[in-house]
């Protein structure tokens, strides 16, 4: 499915290595400047400044700095371009997703949802592009969530749940659960499956997080969803 987007591939080159002469002045403190070039070269200088100067750079070795100079200057190389791949956050039109939800205190996890479908519709995904299939509780998201992945309908998995500790340990196998469960349905079915779980100490905590002042976790998680999926379809595709 063509996504409406590039993602981004930025080049730039690695740091310049560059020499400085093997015995600098001795002048307390360096400062290190750097700036581009019109060769696109990050050049760096060094200005040291001296204890009799009122804290202005000074020349630098015996010599005014001089850019064109410092440009021509063998010691400075060009490195190989380091390719960074990240995913697009411009817009999300033309990607499916699936968001699995625990009914389980669905006082939190409905505000969680409402806040992802929010943020889907904020960057121009369709209503028709997104499935919402609703579990019992966190525990069963795992196993829904590798189900729809490996169907290959969708572009990413978003996976919505709020896991409030109780009087018991009950809390900790089924927070671990669900986290273990999502990593592995993304693993299995080689499609992102965004962690949206709140796992928090009490209800107060939960509810700040589902859009009160902590925000809406949910809303963030789409944005996670969207920024995965860009990334698997301009950069990752399985050949
Ligand atoms: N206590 C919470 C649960 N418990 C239910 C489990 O998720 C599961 O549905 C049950 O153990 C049957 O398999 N679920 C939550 O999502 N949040 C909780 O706080
Ligand atoms: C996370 C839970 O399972 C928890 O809500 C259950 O509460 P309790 O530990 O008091 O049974």
């Amino acid at each position: 499915m063509a996504a409406s987007f590039a993602g981004c591939i930025q080049k730039s080159p690695l740091s310049v290595a560059h020499k400085l002469p093997h015995k600098p002045l001795s002048f307390a403190p360096v400062s290190l400047i750097s700036y581009k070039s019109s060769s696109h070269l990050v050049c760096s200088s060094v200005s040291l400044s001296s204890p009799a100067n009122s804290g202005a750079g000074v020349p630098l070795f015996g010599g005014v700095r001089d850019e064109k100079n410092l440009k021509d200057r063998s010691a400075f190389a060009q490195t190989e371009a380091v390719r960074h791949l990240t995913g697009s956050l411009t817009s999300a039109a033309g990607f499916r997703f699936a968001v699995v939800v625990a009914r389980f205190n669905e006082i939190v996890t409905r505000p969680l949802l409402n806040g992802a479908l929010e943020t889907f519709s904020r960057y121009s995904v369709k209503d028709e592009d997104i499935d919402v299939v609703w579990v019992p509780g966190s525990f069963e998201i795992g196993v829904v969530a590798e189900r729809l992945g490996k169907s290959k309908k969708y572009d990413a998995i978003l996976c919505i749940g709020a896991v409030v500790r109780g009087d018991t340990t009950h809390y900790d196998a089924v927070s671990n659960s669900a986290a273990s469960g999502i990593l592995s349905a993304s693993l299995n079915s080689g499609v992102p499956c965004i962690f949206g779980v709140l796992t928090t100490e009490n209800m107060d905590q939960a509810m700040n997080r589902a859009g009160g002042k902590s925000g809406n976790k949910g809303a963030e998680a789409a944005l996670t969803a969207i920024e995965m999926a860009s990334l698997f379809e301009h950069h990752l595709k399985e050949q």
